[in-house]
């Protein structure tokens, strides 16, 4: 059987009810689509110091609040990720992309109007719920 690629994943919300968005690079798995910031976990590394160290690198803050949104398991035939998605209220710093990618807030009600990854369609209904 495949590998499942387990995969920290935050939905940062701004208490206006917009969320941060990046654009995954060209060359990455699902290059070109948007995605909540986040990325692998690490062996030995807990969820929530995953979920701080991987938007520390890409989007450069640091996570005060986080709560557990859902858990999406999905096999794109090439990989298998299961993302363990947070609903980020608190943080420290302004989100940017530092790693090259775009990066954008959008409102909660425009978040289907963007292309994310096929693993992503309930956690946007999860977002849109919150509402
Ligand atoms: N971060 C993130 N990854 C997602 C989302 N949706 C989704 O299918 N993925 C998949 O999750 C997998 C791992 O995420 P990642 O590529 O961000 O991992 P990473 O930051 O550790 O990157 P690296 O592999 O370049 O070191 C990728 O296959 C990616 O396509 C999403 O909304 N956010
Ligand atoms: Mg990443």
């Amino acid at each position: 059987m495949k590998k499942q690629v387990h995969v920290a994943v935050g939905v940062i919300e701004n208490g206006r009810g917009e969320i941060f968005v990046t654009k995954r690079l060209g060359h990455q798995h699902q290059g070109g689509k948007w995605e909540f910031p986040g990325g692998k976990v690490e062996e030995g590394e807990t969820l929530l110091h995953a979920l701080d160290r991987e938007l520390s690198e890409e989007i450069g803050i640091n996570v005060v609040a986080a709560e557990p949104l859902l858990l999406v398991e999905h096999d794109y035939g090439d990989k298998a990720v299961k993302l363990d998605v947070w609903l980020v209220r608190g943080f420290v710093g302004q989100p940017r992309g530092l790693e090259g990618q775009e990066g954008q807030w959008v409102a909660i009600k425009d978040l289907d109007t963007l292309e994310f990854p096929d693993a992503n369609g309930p956690i946007v209904e999860a977002v849109k719920a919150l509402q």
